[in-house]
């Protein structure tokens, strides 16, 4: 068969032996993203006609204005994955708690627990700017049969099963990794499939885009300020200065440098000792995806992976991209935390 029209459906099926657990259990699960990221898509798309931008009016728990679409998405995403009897806990970014969910039988026994970003980039759902969704799947760690515990989901991301994000942007992306290599699939919005489009995506091991919001430079850490100062220098071989490029959404922003090469920084600030990106359902998944094509993910000096949570919404600074450019800027941060 030609690779490059094979449908996500038939990808999940023609790969699903290199998934460490049953069968079936991962085509369900992508399954479920798959459809509630083309309800989402339909209302994405027709943002600005119908009453699904703007504020929502609550806040959610880390005191940021949900937005209409936030809480559409939350809930499309958090029914989809219910009702296919595969989740046994999900955690969002929209709920304060993490969800348990019984099962049909009210007996607990699903083995997968998701973490989502249901609606990712926010800030540019109303600017007609591409916005994403981030999902990252575990294994359980206790007792199927009995309600899941914060332990499901305060797993290091190296022990993820699954991750990925879809992006709306120009057209609809879903790209996955399931440990693997990373595949992209793009939707055909006529016939409401998704096509192999980006087979074996691979981040070039240097690029020349840097992306970060330089509003905040001021309170940047000196590595970060020295990294930037790097990038923005000209040298002979006009290999610097890099371009600097920032969607302001993190999904669309680390697509565009896993496809043309490039680093993306979040960092800590003075005002967010932390940053602001949450390390289990954004990092995390942008991590295990990162590496998986070839990438580097870090907090400037630690693989985000090998972090051990410890709160559902925790935050950490966030450094990722092509491999050489993320240790680059980790040489910087090290430089400038000598004594
Ligand atoms: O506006 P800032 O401070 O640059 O932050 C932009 C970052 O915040 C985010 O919007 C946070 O994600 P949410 O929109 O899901 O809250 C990222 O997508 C993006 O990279
Ligand atoms: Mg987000
Ligand atoms: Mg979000």
């Amino acid at each position: 068969m030609n690779k490059t029209f094979q449908t996500l459906g038939e990808f999940i099926i023609e790969n699903q032996s290199e998934f460490a657990y049953s069968s079936g259990e991962l085509s369900r699960l992508i399954n479920s993203i798959r459809l509630a990221a083309k309800v989402v898509n339909h209302e994405v798309n027709k943002a600005g006609l119908v009453d699904i931008t703007g504020a929502a009016g609550d806040t959610n728990i880390q005191g940021e204005d949900q937005q209409k679409l936030d809480v559409y998405a939350n809930e499309r995403f958090i029914q989809t994955l219910t009702n296919r009897e595969i989740v046994c806990g999900i955690a969002s970014e929209e709920n304060d708690d993490f969800i348990t969910i019984e099962g049909h039988n009210e007996d607990h026994q699903n083995k997968y627990v998701v973490l989502i970003d249901p609606l990712d980039g926010s800030s540019n759902i109303d600017v007609n700017v591409s916005v994403g969704t981030i999902f990252s799947i575990y294994r359980r760690v206790t007792k199927s049969g009995t309600p899941v515990t914060i332990d499901d989901f305060l797993q290091k991301g190296n022990q993820q099963v699954a991750a990925g994000y879809i992006v709306y942007g120009t057209s609809t992306m879903i790209v996955y990794t399931t440990g693997h290599g990373v595949n992209g699939f793009t939707l055909n919005p006529a016939i409401g499939t998704y096509y192999l489009s980006h087979p074996n995506m691979k981040f070039p091991e240097d690029g020349h885009i840097y992306s970060i919001n330089e509003g905040n430079y001021i309170q940047f850490p000196q590595g970060v300020k020295d990294y930037i100062k790097y990038c923005q220098e000209e040298t002979e071989d006009g290999e610097r200065p890099y371009t600097s490029r920032y969607i302001g959404s993190l999904v669309s922003d680390i697509h565009r440098n896993m496809i043309k090469g490039g680093i993306y920084i979040y960092p800590e600030t003075s005002k967010a000792p932390n940053g602001k990106l949450r390390l289990l359902y954004e990092c995390n998944p942008m991590a295990f995806l990162a590496e998986q094509a070839g990438g580097k993910a870090s907090n400037g000096y630690q693989r985000i992976m090998d972090i051990q949570p410890t709160e559902l919404h925790q935050r950490v600074p966030f450094f990722c991209g092509s491999k050489n450019m993320v240790t680059k800027a980790e040489e910087f941060m090290a430089k400038s935390s000598k004594p």
